[in-house]
């Protein structure tokens, strides 16, 4: 009989165990912390023998992401560098909004779906409280737990390990949640930009279906005027000012009634304030999560009673088998693309511009005021070279 392969443990202390999935970065593969017992999530990120990749902002980004803690936000349990990967070690979560909403065998009550969106508005509101945005905002990106808490994940990989080159597919369905201000180019912009995508995600979840799927930045930019109408000057004063601004012709807004017919007088106008152009006009997260619609009926429903798929793959699944329905969120096999080998010095270019965030970032810090970042001491300096040295020998 052949012996019995031994599990392997990575850093002396995680006993890997399947691939979860593939995405931007690299390959997710769930594993035990021998130390806790808990079940983890690693996520290991291939930087080639670059490992001066990881200069002293990621290290600061990486230190302050450990930092962010709040029951809606994935936590960050341990990072390290192993062989020509760095592992990212988060929470293990069951399930995503992704499958939930792409789920036929699941009804969303208004109650459910109040419940989803308390949940991310919340994890929203602590990250805009400490001046992070986050920026890649989308239905797979908010992973759901067995006790069904909805947890905020992905943040600042981009802007760590670099911008994933936008002609990677999964960047196209990234594009349905971009607040127009992004799609015109804008460079400075703020936490508004976080709420015009929750409000996508929000109308997703009472059409069920993604809500506005531009197959351009451009086409993007015709779909939400269709939807809302083509912006007037006293709308959106600044839009001609934005770097890509270029004129599209009038179409006038139908009302918003008319795109939602079956939610509630709350829904449609806590929708009208996040789908407001002018971001600067545009609600806040914290000023929304005081809107009347958290407090008017149904209560949102009790996290632990949400609907969800009894196994993550069967959410997946359901795609492509039900061609009449509506579900339009692109198989998920689409969305694994992987850097190429060679982009690792795009990569670490991207790192050393530090504040210069490209577009299609995950995450970054609110550009109109400086974040209060962890201080990285020389502690810290000389113990990641320590790490470093010791890993990439
Ligand atoms: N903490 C986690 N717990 C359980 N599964 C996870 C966790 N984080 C990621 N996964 C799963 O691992 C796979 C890859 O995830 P990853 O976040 O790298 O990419 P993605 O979100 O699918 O795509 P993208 O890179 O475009 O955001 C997905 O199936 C995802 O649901």
């Amino acid at each position: 009989m052949p012996e019995m392969e031994q599990p392997k443990k990575v850093a002396d202390r995680y006993l890997k165990q399947e691939v979860l999935g593939q995405g931007t970065y690299g390959v997710v593969f769930k594993a035990t912390d021998t130390k806790t017992e808990q079940t983890v999530a690693i996520k290991k990120i291939r930087l080639g023998k670059q490992r001066e990749g990881v200069n002293i902002t990621a290290l600061r980004e990486i230190k302050m992401l450990k930092e962010l803690k709040h029951p809606h936000i994935i936590l960050l349990i341990d990072a390290f560098p192993h062989k020509e990967n760095l592992h990212l070690v988060f929470e293990f979560m069951e399930t995503d909004l992704e499958a939930v909403i792409r789920d036929s065998n699941i009804f969303l009550s208004p109650a459910d779906i109040k419940s989803y969106l308390l949940m991310t508005f919340k994890g929203l509101a602590y990250c805009h409280d400490k001046w992070v945005l986050h920026r890649d905002m989308k239905p797979n990106n908010l992973l759901i737990g067995v006790d069904g808490q909805l947890k905020l994940a992905d943040f600042g990989l981009a802007r760590i390990f670099g911008s994933p080159n936008r002609k990677f597919t999964h960047q196209v369905f990234a594009r349905w949640y971009r607040a127009p201000e992004l799609l015109f180019g804008a460079k400075q912009y703020g936490a508004a930009v976080d709420v015009w995508a929750v409000g996508c995600i929000f109308a997703e979840l009472l059409l069920r279906r993604p809500f506005l799927q531009g197959n351009s930045d451009i086409d993007q930019l015709s779909k939400i005027f269709a939807a809302f109408g083509t912006p007037k000057a006293d709308q959106w004063p600044d839009v001609t000012k934005l770097p890509d601004y270029v004129e599209y012709q009038f179409v006038p807004a139908p009302s918003l009634r008319s795109l939602f017919p079956a939610v509630s007088e709350d829904a449609l106008d806590l929708l009208s304030k996040m789908f407001t152009y002018d971001p600067k006009a545009r609600i806040s997260i914290k000023q929304a999560l005081e809107h009347r619609y958290f407090t008017s009926a149904p209560a949102p429903t009790d996290p632990a009673k949400l609907p969800k798929p009894v196994h993550k793959q069967d959410g997946k699944s359901s795609y492509g088998k039900h061609e009449a329905i509506t579900v339009l969120s692109p198989p998920r096999k689409l969305r694994r693309v992987m850097p190429e080998r060679g982009r690792v010095d795009s990569l670490k270019a991207h790192v050393d511009k530090d504040q210069q965030a490209p577009m299609s970032l995950d995450f970054t810090i609110l550009a109109e005021r400086p974040p209060n970042r962890p201080t990285i001491t020389s502690a810290d300096r000389s113990h990641l070279k320590r790490k470093l040295d010791l890993e990439f020998q």
